[in-house]
């Protein structure tokens, strides 16, 4: 399969394009509860598709997306969560090493989803990871957006406070119907509903940011590219309909 899920550490691993071309590469982390859609958002960032079918993330899943900021060649390395407790508790110590961004990810008509984000960035500090780390908070699921209506829906005025308070930069997007540009919706009078962002701001803006982020960072990621020994697991499963939102 093209853009194979499964990555097995070996010091073999480096891809073709990485031994040929000099990238810094950055592990980013996504996260968030289960259902909110880290793996469509991930094969997005990475594919450009919306998956037709997905399950439930066991473990991890990797992506990489190959970028050139300003002359800059950027590899992110996406790490693709699982949100189900269940299928996450042994390997969490291995998610958190050499972290260099985090993607906090809700789906914008699932408020638990985004109450449920205090308890991610707890499971953050609990495994030591720093405050400098960037942070992004990503509203997904745009595309289901009512804006005849407030209940059931995570207000981007509620969403921006809480970036702003935690020190993150807010986008909201969809992963199934993304925005080909930044875009404003408004009502008839004019007053602005919602902001959308493409999938593309996103990238580029975790890039620049992290592309600004001290050399030294770079050169940890690096080695844990060619590093180590582990193989870490990419089954699915179709525990789709255990995803009672709200
Ligand atoms: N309408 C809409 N549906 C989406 C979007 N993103 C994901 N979905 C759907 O939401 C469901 C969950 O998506 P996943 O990407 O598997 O969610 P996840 O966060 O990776 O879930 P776990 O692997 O359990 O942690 C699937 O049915 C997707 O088709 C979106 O932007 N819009």
């Amino acid at each position: 399969m093209a853009q194979s899920s499964s990555l097995e550490f070996s010091n073999s691993l480096g891809s073709v394009s990485s031994l040929l071309t000099r990238y810094r590469t950055f592990k980013v982390l996504m996260i968030g509860d289960s259902g909110v859609g880290k793996t469509c958002l991930t094969h997005r960032i990475c594919g450009g598709q919306f998956p037709s079918r997905v399950e439930a993330t066991i473990g991890v899943d990797f992506r990489e997306r190959l970028l050139d900021i300003d002359g800059e060649k950027i590899k992110l390395q996406l790490w693709d969560t699982a949100g189900q407790e269940r299928f996450r508790k042994s390997m969490v110590q291995h998610y958190y090493r050499n972290v260099h961004a985090v993607l906090f990810i809700y789906d914008v008509i699932c408020p638990g989803s985004f109450n449920g984000l205090i308890a991610w960035i707890e499971e953050c500090r609990q495994n030591s990871l720093g405050q400098d780390i960037p942070r992004f908070l990503v509203g997904n699921k745009s595309d289901l957006r009512d804006p005849s209506r407030t209940e059931g829906q995570v207000s981007q005025e509620r969403a921006m406070s809480f970036s702003k308070a935690h020190g993150m930069m807010f986008f909201e997007t969809s992963a199934k119907n993304p925005p080909v540009t930044c875009g404003t919706r408004r009502r008839d009078d004019g007053e602005v509903l919602y902001q959308q962002h493409s999938v593309e701001d996103i990238v580029v803006a975790v890039g620049a940011k992290l592309k600004r982020h001290k050399q030294t960072s770079a050169a940890a990621a690096n080695t844990l590219s060619y590093s180590g020994s582990f193989k870490l697991l990419n089954k699915k499963r179709a525990e789709k309909d255990l995803w009672s939102c709200c």
